[in-house]
This record gives structure tokens, sequence and C-alpha cells, in this order.
């Protein structure tokens, strides 16, 4: 298929660009991990610098927009884990269905089982579907089997799709229009990389991977956008809140401008980047994060405290 490398520049400017981004807050190190550890068997990972931004008041918190956590499992897990990280979310305790919507997206192996075995309250995703109808595609699974498995979720997009796969911007934003088209709900993912950022270029590449989406699809209903910085996933390296919201509050103006108001005021848009029980709080209080994806903590007892997260909206 026509799937090609992601086209990060634009000939024309971004709608929006605001000042380029502070750089991330990284180490000496700004190499991005090509093959994040294995979650499971790695030690927690360190918790996030303090940051002194204040949150803003609850009035401030958009009505009508549930929070919204994924947990993102990659390529991880067997059967033995599979069953322990269920039976975890199945005893923990998580807040009400009113306050928050939990996604959980094992690797498609697993998803029957998962589905079957996971209190009714957590919805599974997979993490990937063929861009068409099904067919002579060998090792691609479509959306149509999703739907018929009764899989409501499907995340697309991902930066390691798009960067070890291939995936063009073009390509996700097929993929999305297609899979809504079957009845699919669809976590989108957008994100730069490094190299983008202290190039200046977040918002432009963004808008880029956003306009790609917007381009062929009409109803924003059934879509959850998931801001996951590259060199946020995997590292270690959360984005701080302020370097979060200033992202989601432009791809927000982005939605409102190129898409409608009532898009942009009803779309979550989700951060996913080395979040953890340590972070996820004072990222959670940011006005326009509606939720986390995330990857390795998915994996472990402390995703329940994520979930838990959707309380800081209503406190
Ligand atoms: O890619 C992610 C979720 O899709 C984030 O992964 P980590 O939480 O492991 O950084």
């Amino acid at each position: 298929p026509e799937a090609g490398r992601p086209h990060v520049a634009t000939s024309q400017p971004p709608p929006f660009i605001s000042s380029p981004l502070p750089p991330p807050c990284l180490s000496s190190s700004t190499r991005r991990k090509e093959t994040p550890p294995n979650p499971i068997s790695s030690p927690p990972l360190p918790s996030a610098r303090p940051n002194p931004i204040r949150s803003p008041p609850s009035s401030s918190v958009a009505m009508g927009r549930k929070f919204f956590v994924g947990g993102n499992w990659k390529c991880n897990g067997t059967v033995e884990q599979v069953e322990s990280i269920v039976n975890t979310l199945n005893a923990g305790q998580i807040a009400s269905t009113d306050v928050v919507e939990v996604v959980v997206s094992p690797p498609y192996v697993f998803l029957p089982t998962v589905k079957g075995k996971l209190r009714p309250e957590i919805q599974v995703a997979a993490q990937n579907c063929w861009v068409k109808k099904g067919g002579a595609f060998t090792g691609e699974v479509s959306a149509e089997m999703l739907v018929n498995l009764g899989v409501p979720w499907v995340i697309l997009g991902h930066s390691e799709r798009r960067s070890l796969m291939g995936e063009s911007s073009e390509f996700v934003g097929e993929k999305v229009a297609y899979a809504l088209a079957q009845g699919l709900k669809v976590i989108a993912c957008v994100g730069e990389t490094l190299e983008q950022r202290e190039a200046g270029s977040t918002m432009a590449v963004v808008a880029e991977q956003t306009k790609a989406i917007a381009d062929k699809i009409k109803d924003w209903t059934n879509v959850v956008v998931a801001y996951e910085p590259v060199w946020a996933i995997g590292t270690g390296k959360v984005a701080s809140p302020a370097q979060a919201q200033e992202v989601h509050a432009n791809l927000r103006d982005w939605l409102k401008t190129n898409v409608s108001p009532e898009v942009a005021e009803s779309t979550r848009i989700i951060y996913g980047g080395s979040v953890t029980g340590a972070s996820c709080k004072e990222l959670a209080a940011q006005p326009d994060v509606d939720g986390f994806l995330v990857g390795g903590a998915s994996l472990k007892p402390e995703f329940i405290d994520i979930i838990n997260a959707a309380t800081v909206k209503s406190a």
C-alpha cells in the first residue's frame, strides 16, 4: 500500500504556531530510544519533576469531555502476565464511569480473553487495524474483524507505527476514516520528535498530522486525539504540565479554526508519554488535558492511580 515515511514538513505555515516551545526537560542524553525496554520487567520510571505552575480553577474545566484513560500494552505480555494485569484491574478501586472512561489495549492475540475477563466498565482497544476492507493482506487485522469481536476502540497512528512501520499521515488519515466508517471508535495519535521540537516545529507537525485526519473525516464524535510527543514515549521524560497544556490548547485552537468550535470543545485531547502515578495528577489538572494514553505504567498497578487522576477534574 501507499504507506510512506510521515511527511512532517509542510510547505505552508500551519494555521497556528505559537512561539517555539521550550525544550523538553531532557538529560544530557538526547537520543531517543529506538527500542524502549520491556516495561514489564523494567524498574519503575522516575517520577516527574514537580512543576510550579498552578492548577486552573475547576470552573475552567470544560464540561462534557469525560476524562479518558487508555492503557497501551504495546507488544508486551504473556498469558500469565495478561491474567495478572486483568486481575489487578478487576480488583482495583476505580472512579465511576461518570467520571472516567477506561480503555485498555492488549496485543491482538489477547483481545478476546481480556475483553471476556475484564470488569465490564473497562473497555478494550486494538492497537492498529488495516486501512480498508479485509482480504488478501497477510498479517493484517481488519476493522470488520474488530467490530465482529465486539472490540469498540482502536488506536491508530501511534508514533511507533509511523516511525517503525513507515505509516504516513495520509495513510493514518485513511485508516481513521475507514475504522470510523465501520463503527469503531478511534484513539488517533499525533506528536513531534525531539528534533522537530528543537527545530521549533512542534505545532506544525501536530497540525499536519491532525489535518491529514480532518481531511478524511466529518464526524469527530468517536475520535479521541492522543498527543504523544515522541521524545517522551518510553523514555521516562514526561512532558511538563505546561508543555502538555500548551500543545493541547493549540491543538484545540486548530480544531476550532479548521473543523468547528463544537468539535474543538467536545473532542478529548489526551496526553501520552512516560505518564506515571507520580506525574498524572498535575498533568490531569491542566484545563486542556482530558486524559492519558499510558504505555509502560499501564502494565503496573499504578495504572489504577492514573485512572483515578480523573477525580482531579471534579475536585
Ligand atoms: O506510547 C505511549 C502510549 O501509547 C506511551 O508510552 P510510555 O507511557 O511507556 O511512555
